[in-house]
């Protein structure tokens, strides 16, 4: 061969190399197309027929019994129909196949398929829903995109009331987006990375014309760092009743706005007359619920439950939002949790101690999910099960920052925070910090 022409194509191969070992570090999802997408397309559609076949996702239409020698045998149909593939397209991190159900065929044996697909196609992950009747939607992911996830570009100055927390699973941003959801319960262990997702949210919130409200009854100690943006905080339960308290007579004023203005929410009155919109951040929620057993105390506790279930129940059409979080939730702490609950409809569970707070957490939404959230481990911190719009429920991962950083731009935007007025009566007497 000719050396020039050697050396061209050995100069080709490098560059070729070079490209394609910078795309793996900066862009994992070009990295995949180039690399990893063609050949799982060609593993999907060689496999899909034996894959089908061996897990019962193939139908027969004939009968199974037979006549043979004048006796009636009954066994396995030979000519079994394979549900048919009805296009690959590729995701950031791995592909998605659409099937269409065969007469008679339900979602759930594809559900129950996932592990044996995702080990024949070789993927990390394998999720199948059925977003229409007559069709699964079964997607793959070719590695865990938590491991070390990166924040999708483009997620700059997200819209009001909404927060970028980190990756889904599927690549895309983790939108915490209350116009959306307007309230979240958010659930996890201890250092399972609730405290991050919450600074998070604090930080996304900062730069955004919304009042941001804390009840941390564990004396301030995680909040209060970010007590200059706050609009108040609360360090104990007394102080959360007095704050619940006055944000229920807010939420009536409100409510009377409205109804003057014909308006079904304060989004459909004239801008400069909306009042301004009030995150609730409640550090866990237990201590609002347990008592010692005496009298005062469980009065206390039935009142701060009562509140907030009114501000769960009227909060969302008249800007109050509620993001409680706790160590783990149960019918235990009280008979008010469950009924709080139900009006939380955003849910983040974290790893979890007992499988009762993953039940209680996802189970009524998306029983499907309760099992992959008893999946993370120790070691998967800021990893979470959470509700999305589209698919039901999704794997992801906080974005980690530190709270120093957080503390830091909460001080930067101090002077962004509003000033509620109708706290100040109860802060000029000290009953709010
Ligand atoms: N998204 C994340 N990515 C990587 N590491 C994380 C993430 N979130 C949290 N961590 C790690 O986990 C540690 C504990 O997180 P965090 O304090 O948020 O947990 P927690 O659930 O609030 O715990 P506690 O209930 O004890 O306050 C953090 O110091 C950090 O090292």
């Amino acid at each position: 061969m000719n050396p020039i022409l050697l050396a061209i194509c050995l100069a080709l191969v490098a560059m070729a190399l070079l490209v394609v070992s910078e795309l793996r570090g900066r862009r994992p999802d070009w990295y995949w197309y180039v690399t990893g997408y063609v050949p799982a397309v060609i593993r999907v559609v060689a496999t899909w027929r034996k894959v089908a076949r061996l897990n019962d996702l193939a139908v027969s239409y004939g009968s199974n019994r037979r006549a043979l020698g004048g006796l009636a045998v009954k066994g396995t149909p030979l000519r079994l129909r394979v549900p048919r593939l009805k296009g690959v397209r590729p995701l950031p991190n791995g592909l998605a196949v659409r099937v269409r159900l065969l007469p008679g065929q339900t979602p759930l044996p594809f559900i129950e398929a996932s592990e044996a697909i995702a080990h024949a196609w070789r993927m990390h992950a394998v999720r199948v829903i059925s977003p229409r009747r007559g069709i699964v939607l079964i997607s793959a992911t070719a590695t865990d995109p938590l491991k070390d996830p990166q924040l999708p570009r483009g997620t700059e100055g997200t819209p009001l009331l909404s927060a970028v927390v980190g990756a889904l699973e599927t690549g895309g941003a983790w939108l915490v987006d209350f116009r959306r959801e307007p309230h979240w319960l958010v659930v996890g262990a201890t250092r399972s990375g609730k405290s991050t997702l919450l600074a998070r949210l604090v930080m996304q919130l900062a730069p955004q014309p919304v009042a941001l409200v804390g009840v941390d009854c564990k004396g301030g100690m995680e909040l209060g760092l970010f007590r200059k943006r706050l609009s108040a905080l609360a360090t104990s339960r007394r102080e959360a009743v007095t704050l619940f308290g006055a944000l229920v007579v807010e939420i009536q004023r409100r409510m009377a706005v409205c109804r003057e203005a014909a308006a079904r929410s304060i989004w459909e009155l004239p801008a400069e007359e909306r009042p301004v919109p009030v995150v609730v951040l409640v550090d866990e929620m237990a201590e609002l619920y347990l008592t010692n057993g005496s009298k005062d105390d469980r009065a206390e506790a039935e009142q701060c439950s009562t509140y907030l279930l009114r501000l769960g129940q009227l909060g969302a059409a008249l800007g109050v939002h509620l993001v409680i979080a706790g160590q783990r939730v149960g019918s235990d702490l009280g008979p008010g949790v469950t009924a709080l609950r139900a009006q939380l409809g955003g849910r983040i569970c974290h790893r979890v101690n007992d499988p009762g707070t993953a039940e209680m957490t996802l189970g009524d939404l998306h029983k499907d999910a309760v099992a992959v959230a008893q999946t993370i481990n120790a070691g998967e911190q800021g990893v979470a099960v959470t509700t999305a719009d589209t698919v039901g429920w999704v794997r992801a991962r906080s974005h980690f920052t530190t709270l120093d950083v957080v503390a830091r731009m909460a001080a930067q935007y101090a002077d962004r925070t509003p000033h509620l007025a109708f706290l100040d009566d109860a802060t000029e007497a000290g009953d709010l910090s």
